[in-house]
Formats: structure tokens, C-alpha cells, sequence
């Protein structure tokens, strides 16, 4: 076993500012007596490889310096690879993102000197991971806060434009592309229920936060074993204009157009081979029919000792 820190770094994240702090980052590390080997990633996605030649080479510490994109990548080189050893590898953040929304549900601090304290007492939260399995693909997507399908998808998919707005790149891509959106038939199925029709968005949650501090699903708890699924057939804009403190404070889901629900297993089709997106935490996959299920208390993080 390596007793070193892997640390991964995204310079792109949270629009360039994780290059520009490293420097500082790096020095606080080496104050707070980190002993570590860090590897820059060179383009999207590579922290999944990266962090999968740490694990062979015996690192079972990893730090993601980045937002949910990075930390997203990571768990996914960790579970789509034959690493078998997953249950003892220990995850922590230094969140320098644009949504930072993943730390949101530990109230882990964005001040990189306070983060960096956390991750040094090294206190274990076993959280649930998801698994989307696209069925004509037959591929996996892993995800540790939320996948949306539907509208959501579509406001990822329109937000790299918004992101020089930070936290509000969400709610400003969400209200700009609510205008015109074509809602899409989708089917979906999980324990005795079954939902079909036009729909504007499926979420299916594990954290709590989404979408730069957005609060959409509810009673959230992240080591349930439960999806926490919210669907909403349709909402006019008006109704998002008069809401639109709800969004954030987590009083959303008591509005009669959000249908709330609990599943370990949720089941997807898109109807009539709808363009669609999907994004799980924040990064558009491909569009196909899946399943979602999730597998309890998979992955350590380094979270705050509440
Ligand atoms: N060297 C790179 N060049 C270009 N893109 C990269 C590079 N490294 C990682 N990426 C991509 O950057 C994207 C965004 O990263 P990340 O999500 O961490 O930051 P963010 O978008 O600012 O934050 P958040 O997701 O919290 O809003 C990811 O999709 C990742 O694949």
C-alpha cells in the first residue's frame, strides 16, 4: 500500500481558478504535512485514467482538486475498471468548481485551507454510488450526486455558455432555455409504478444540491441505500419566476407539480427515439434507454465530522 495522497487536479475547473490557486494549494498541503504526488489532468475525462494507474500503483488516498465534473470522472475510473479494492480507497475534495454542489450536502467549505484540514483528519462517510446502465450501449455511467433526464439534461447542455456567471450559470441556463423547450415522452417504471407520457424532467438524486445550490429532491439521505426520484410533467415559466426561492431553499418539492418518490431501482425508456439528454452530475452522457440502481455505502469519502 502507498501511504501517499494521490492529488488530481483539474487547471480547467471552476473556469481556470484551479491552475491559478494550485501554487497556494500546493504550499498548504505541504504546511498541513500532506506527504503526495499530483498529476494535472491534460483533457476531459483524463482523471478518470489517472486515477485508476494511482490505484494500481497501490495509492488508495485520492484528492480531487476540481468541481462535480472531476469528482465525477474519478468515481467513475474507480468503478468502471476492474479495481477491486474500492472499499478501501478514501476519497476527499478541495471543490474549486463552478457548481461545487456534490460539498454542498457535507458542508464541506470551498476555502481550500479549510477543506485541506478536513481531508487531514481523514473522517470516513460511506455513501451511496448510482449506476446507469444504457441498455443498447451497454455501457455504465457512475453517478455520487444526481442524474437528470429531460430538461436538466438540456440546461447542462446549454450551460458551458453561462459559465463565466459561476453559481448562476444553473439558474440562468435553466430559465433561458425553459422558453420554447419541447417536452419529450419518456416511460419510466420502478417498483409498482409506472409513469408514461410527455414529461419535462426526471431526477433521480442521491445528494442534495444540484444545478449551483438548486434543491430539487427530497427528504435526502446519502447512505440510504434510496434514490430520491423527483418527476415533473410540466411547469410554465411563470410558475419558476414565482417560485423561484423554493428552488433553493428546498421547499420545491411541497409545489403540486413535483411527484416525489424512493426506489433503489428505476427503469427508463425514451419513446419514439427522442433526442434527449442525460447528464449525471453535471456531464451530458449518451442518449439511450437505462437503468438506474444504486449500490449502498460503496465509496469512502473524507467528509466533515458533523
Ligand atoms: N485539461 C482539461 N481540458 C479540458 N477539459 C478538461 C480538462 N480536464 C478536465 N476537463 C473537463 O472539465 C469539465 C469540468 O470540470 P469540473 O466539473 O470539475 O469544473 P466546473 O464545471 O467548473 O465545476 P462544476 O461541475 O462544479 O460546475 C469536466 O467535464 C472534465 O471532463
Amino acid at each position: 500500500m502507498n501511504l501517499k495522497w494521490f492529488v488530481i487536479v483539474n487547471p480547467t475547473s471552476g473556469n481556470g481558478i484551479s491552475k491559478k490557486l494550485w501554487p497556494k494549494i500546493k504550499q498548504e498541503l505541504i504546511a498541513q504535512q500532506f506527504n503526495f504526488e499530483v498529476a494535472f489532468t491534460e483533457h476531459e475525462e483524463h482523471s478518470t485514467e489517472l486515477v485508476q494507474n494511482a490505484i494500481n500503483n497501490n495509492f488508495l488516498k485520492i484528492i480531487s482538486v476540481g468541481g462535480d465534473g472531476s469528482l465525477h470522472n474519478i468515481i467513475n475510473g474507480i468503478f468502471n475498471s476492474n479495481i477491486t479494492n474500492y472499499k478501501s480507497i478514501k476519497l476527499g475534495v478541495i471543490p474549486i468548481g463552478t457548481g461545487n454542489d456534490w460539498v454542498k450536502s457535507y458542508q464541506i467549505p470551498i476555502n481550500y485551507k479549510k477543506a485541506i484540514e478536513i481531508i487531514k483528519e481523514e473522517y470516513i462517510y460511506q455513501q451511496d454510488i448510482g449506476k446507469l446502465s444504457l441498455t443498447t450501449l451497454k455501457k455504465d455511467f457512475y453517478f455520487n450526486n444526481l442524474a437528470g433526464i429531460g430538461f436538466d439534461g438540456h440546461v447542462v447542455n446549454k450551460v458551458h455558455k453561462y459559465k463565466y456567471l459561476g453559481f448562476l450559470a444553473y439558474i440562468i441556463g435553466a430559465l433561458v432555455s425553459l422558453i420554447g423547450f419541447k417536452r419529450k415522452n419518456l416511460h419510466i417504471e420502478f417498483n409498482e409504478t409506472t409513469i408514461s407520457g410527455k414529461s419535462l424532467m426526471l431526477l433521480i438524486g442521491i445528494g442534495k444540491y444540484s444545478g449551483g445550490g438548486m434543491q430539487l429532491t427530497e427528504n435526502v439521505k446519502t447512505n440510504d441505500g434510496l434514490f430520491d426520484i423527483s418527476y415533473v410533467k410540466k411547469v410554465s415559466f411563470f410558475t419558476v419566476i414565482k417560485h423561484i426561492s423554493k428552488i433553493f431553499n428546498g421547499k420545491a418539492t411541497q409545489l403540486p407539480i413535483f411527484n416525489t418518490y424512493k426506489t433503489s431501482v428505476i427503469k427508463v425508456s425514451i419513446k419514439n427515439n427522442e433526442n434527449i439528454y442525460i447528464q449525471a452530475d453535471g456531464e451530458l452522457i449518451e442518449t439511450d434507454n437505462f437503468t438506474a440502481s444504486i449500490i449502498p455505502r460503496a465509496l469512502q469519502f473524507i467528509v466533515p465530522k458533523l
